[in-house]
């Protein structure tokens, strides 16, 4: 309703299609039974519209022409959608030589003229308005396809779908959940503008006599008037106006809708008092059955992560050199070193999601026992969130903007770990209670954007521990917030480890954190460990420049 002008041409577009699909109750003529008698004759009782230079009824052409007009720009859609959005999704996602492959198609299809086409296809494929028009589809879908292809390769490269990935969730439920609703708006917008363009076309073929002659369209009734213009102008009028009616209402409803759905402020309001109602619904007490899922106590390991000799290279050259590391269970260890050290790529090698072109090119890292360095993606996938999790530098960016803090938590634990719905929102609002959040009900019907960097960054650390991991890895975890905040999600981490046996690598470039939190430490200098050893022993008497220069970074906060 905020968009009369919208709603106007919806109603209009609606009542159309309701005519033309009543059109046996509207009307009680064949559209394709003529009376010669009757030719050129205007309305007469039963006939409002008259009759055709073939004296057919000029309302039962109307209305029937409108199902073949209409359902031919609907195969177009159809075929159009089909081809181009999930090309355009996959292209975007992955890139590579599928993207390359579709994009030379795709801009080869584009550079053909639409009705050229149409008229050799008609040549060749005969003249049946059906198969013309999934020929149509063919060469309207480059515009879903780029479409979705751009919006596509752009979210890829938001931080809150690598979380995703990190949180163990396979591409296509990313691209389900994650994707798809990015897309969606654009998508509705070009599929009101694309139904004009394959209408108008539709009619051109038609109204050129190329169409298949006999049935009754929109086109064809605009080309048998546009003959007899002189001796019956009024027949141009009415097949004139449905296409010239269907066509404006629906460039104004796309543009309509371009208005509500692109301003995702404006369109987003209705849903999230939906999803704060849902949250709100009395709960039922039992939090005790939530408890009890997970991995196996973390302490029962022997060594929890055990990095050896571990290379990490891209095709510029090795940037991590023979790295060694471990972290036991209940153990904080922190792994600094000054910016571009190989901290990031160390902990993406024990994640497995280095990025693209980088590669572990040796030495080992196991998990539990486990050797995960080429372990197929779907076994490392299973370990991450489950035995292995995360908690990344920026929360905000790291949270998707589009659901709530409720459904972004409840989702891994109904994917990952089977739970009902109603079991797994239970055990969202009792991790949001772990992690200190005053009101959890209320963060969790909150969207990202509602909550300080602070709760959002508690919020990510819940989901890492959701599916009760034995190691965490927390990169830089509090760079992004005030002192204040620090501390606290500091104490949280350090409160989490001490109750859950948990093993934390924690990487970060501050050594008033590891003095803070850590057990021990390990320095990294331009790919290489410098010194490693107890954090107190490591700060108090420093060997290597590198720590003695962090150290000193810190010392003046400190005289502070
Ligand atoms: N995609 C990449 N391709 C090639 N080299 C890369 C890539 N990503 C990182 N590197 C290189 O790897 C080295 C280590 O980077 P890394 O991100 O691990 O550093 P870091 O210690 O985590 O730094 P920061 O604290 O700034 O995040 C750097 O020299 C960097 O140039």
């Amino acid at each position: 309703m905020r968009h009369p002008l919208g709603v106007l041409s919806g109603l209009l577009l609606a009542a159309v299609v309701l005519a033309v699909l009543l059109a046996p109750v509207l009307s009680a003529h064949d559209p394709g039974v003529s009376s010669l008698r009757d030719a050129f004759e205007g309305p007469a009782a039963g006939h409002p519209l008259g009759f055709d230079s073939a004296g057919r009824d000029v309302l039962a052409r109307l209305l029937y022409g409108g199902r073949n007009t209409l359902g031919g720009a609907l195969i177009a859609l159809v075929v159009a959608l089909l081809l181009g959005v999930p090309a355009g999704l996959v292209a975007g996602y992955y890139g590579g030589w599928f993207d390359s492959a579709a994009s030379w198609l795709v801009n080869l299809v584009m550079a053909l003229p639409a009705m050229v086409v149409l008229l050799a296809s008609r040549a060749i494929l005969g003249s049946d308005v059906w198969v013309l028009m999934v020929v149509l589809g063919f060469l309207v879908a480059p515009s879903f396809y780029r479409l979705v292809r751009g919006i596509v390769a752009n979210v890829r490269r938001e931080l809150y779908i690598d979380a995703a990935r990190v949180s163990g969730l396979s591409d296509a439920r990313i691209m389900a959940r994650h994707v798809l609703v990015v897309v969606r708006a654009p998508i509705i917008i070009q599929v009101a503008l694309v139904a004009g363009i394959a209408i108008g076309l539709q009619a051109g073929l038609e109204f050129l006599g190329i169409g298949s002659g006999d049935a009754p369209t929109w086109g064809a009734m605009l080309n048998e008037a546009f003959k007899n213009i002189q001796r019956a102008p009024m027949l141009m009028l009415w097949p004139g106006l449905a296409l010239g009616l269907t066509s404006g209402a629906l460039v104004l409803l796309a543009a309509g809708l371009r208005d509500l759905l692109e301003d995702r402020g404006t369109a987003s309001a209705p849903t999230r008092e939906t999803a704060a109602a849902t949250v709100r619904a009395p709960a039922t007490g039992d939090r005790a059955a939530a408890g009890t899922v997970g991995a196996p106590a973390a302490g029962d390991r022997a060594e929890l992560l055990s990095v050896h000799d571990l290379a990490v290279s891209y095709a510029s050259g090795e940037v991590v050199h023979g790295v060694d590391l471990d972290v036991r269970a209940g153990e904080i260890v922190g792994l600094v070193g000054e910016s571009g050290s190989g901290k990031t790529q160390t902990a993406f090698s024990i994640l497995g999601i280095l990025p693209e072109g980088g590669r572990v090119s040796r030495g080992s890292i196991t998990i539990g026992g486990k050797e995960i360095v080429g372990l197929p993606e779907r076994e490392h996938r299973a370990l991450r969130g489950t035995i292995v999790a995360y908690v990344p530098q920026e929360p905000m960016s790291n949270l998707d903007p589009a659901f709530t803090v409720g459904h972004q938590l409840v989702e891994p634990l109904r994917y990952k770990l089977g739970l009902s719905r109603a079991a797994a929102r239970r055990r969202a609002l009792d991790l949001l209670s772990l992690v200190e959040i005053t009101d959890p009900r209320r963060t969790f019907g909150s969207y990202p954007h509602e909550i300080s960097g602070g709760m959002a960054q508690r919020v990510l650390i819940a989901g890492a521990m959701s599916c009760e991991p034995a190691l965490l890895i927390a990169d830089e975890p509090t760079t992004a917030l005030d002192v204040r905040v620090q501390t606290e999600v500091l104490d949280l981490l350090r409160r989490l480890q001490r109750e859950r046996d948990l093993g934390v690598l924690l990487v970060t470039h501050n050594l008033g954190v590891v003095a803070d939190l850590c057990d021990r430490v390990a320095v990294m200098r331009a790919g290489r460990i410098v010194e490693t050893g107890a954090a107190e022993h490591v700060l108090s008497a420093p060997q290597d420049p590198c720590t003695r220069k962090l150290l000193a970074a810190v010392l003046p906060l400190e005289v502070a």
